[in-house]
């Protein structure tokens, strides 16, 4: 109705320098760098610091900022004790947002809102958020936490918190490609709600901890969980075309396909796809290969009925499975990444701030009084 532009759909909200999603050239730039390439050529240690200070690290700042993560490890002992007071059945999404936001109360510093105080802070979830995802999915299991090691890299040392081993390179490969490509979206649902929470001049911690809100939606970073309960509720190679056919006659949404900004294709999906074939080969399992094929399936059958091609969550879901994590935990690990993408956000909102407050069109009763005497 009117000027109203519903879901913010095409509205341009505000400037920002971080990402570029470019659905005319199929790719998306970080700090203008290709994600492509940067998936590639890069670590993701090397792409948090390009996102966070907007140009690619020497050795020797590399050196220093992964020391800077290492100094901020390590989650409190009343931390720990809040973890084991969470609902065992809970989803770990929310038990995540109810610990950010405990870090947040714990912080003597959290309303130090300066460049170099944010940036800290920032610094502290990019190192403490992986501890907490990595404890949440061993509590869970019924298994005590493993302390990070100071000897592993960030992925690697994810695995081993998780896992207490390293599997093998290209299975730690596809999850360092999975955090470069989850990293940043320009103001996808959850950045935007951390940017609107920052404009009111509240803390980072407030701000993240809403954007674990949004991003946990089946229509937003849910659907990488989403995506794997469909492929099992379908259970086989030979029923997916079927499933998938029926699902479309009665107008149910595929999770895992469609997107707001790209409408034919997302330019992430070739690498982690990539990536994710040559995790599979390598683990060689029926089950493997099984997966792998309902995809190459449904993505066949989707963009052949409604050409509408998989996002990112599509590969992620079921690589996140074949990495040995159980579903509840693939939306914790988006976050292990995004807290790089959502904090640069914040940093950005905060550098040159203006509340954001927009309009509504009022739908309502029209103006009356209340006629009592
Ligand atoms: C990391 C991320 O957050 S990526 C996104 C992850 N989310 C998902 O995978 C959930 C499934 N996808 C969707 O729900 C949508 O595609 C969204 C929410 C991502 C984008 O939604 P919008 O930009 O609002 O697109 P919209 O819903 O208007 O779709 C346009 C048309 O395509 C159809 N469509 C879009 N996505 C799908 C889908 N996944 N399955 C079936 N139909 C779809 C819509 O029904 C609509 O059809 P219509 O014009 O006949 O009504
Ligand atoms: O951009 C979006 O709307 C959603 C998305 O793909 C992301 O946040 O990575």
């Amino acid at each position: 109705m009117g000027n109203v532009k519903y879901g913010l759909a095409g509205v341009l909200a505000d400037d920002t320098a971080i990402s570029k999603v470019m659905p005319e050239i199929n790719s998306l730039t970080y700090r203008g760098y290709m994600v492509q390439d940067l998936a590639a050529q890069c670590r993701f240690e090397e792409v948090a610091y390009l996102i966070w200070n907007a140009e690619l690290p020497t050795q020797a700042q590399l050196d220093e900022f992964n020391a800077a993560e290492k100094k901020e490890r390590g989650l409190s002992a009343d931390l720990y004790k809040v973890m084991a007071l969470f609902n065992p059945s809970a989803h770990p999404m929310d038990t995540l947002r109810t610990a950010i936001s405990f870090l947040g109360q714990e912080d003597e510093t959290t309303d130090d809102s300066s460049p170099e105080g944010l940036m800290r802070k920032s610094i502290r979830m990019y190192a403490t958020i992986p501890e907490i995802v990595a404890a949440t999915f061993r509590l869970r299991n019924g298994k005590g936490p493993i302390p990070a090691t100071k000897d592993l890299a960030f992925s690697e040392n994810f695995f081993h918190m998780c896992f207490g081993k390293v599997p093998a390179p290209e299975v730690v490969k596809c999850f360092d490609i999975s955090m470069t490509l989850y990293a940043e979206h320009s103001f996808n649902a959850s950045t935007f709600t951390a940017r609107t929470i920052a404009s009111s001049m509240s803390d980072i911690y407030s701000s993240v901890t809403g954007a674990v809100g949004s991003l946990k939606g089946p229509l937003h970073g849910g659907a990488n969980e989403a995506v794997m309960h469909m492929l099992k509720e379908m259970g086989s190679p030979e029923a997916a075309k079927e499933w998938m056919l029926d699902a479309l006659a009665t107008k149910k949404k595929i999770m895992g396909f469609g997107h707001r900004v790209y409408r034919s294709g997302d330019s992430r999906v070739p690498a982690m796809t990539g990536a994710y074939k040559k995790m599979v080969d390598v683990i060689g399992t029926d089950e493997a290969k099984k997966y792998w094929e309902m995809c190459r399936i449904l993505d066949e059958t989707m963009v052949a009925e409604k050409g509408i091609y998989p996002n990112l969550d599509f590969p992620a879901g079921p690589a996140y499975y074949l990495m040995g994590f159980e579903i509840p935990m693939f939306t914790p690990i988006f976050v292990v990444s995004r807290i790089t993408g959502w904090t640069a956000h914040v940093m950005e909102q905060l550098a040159d701030n203006k509340l954001i407050r927009p309009l509504s069109n009022y739908v309502g009763v029209a103006p009356r009084h209340i006629n009592r005497v």
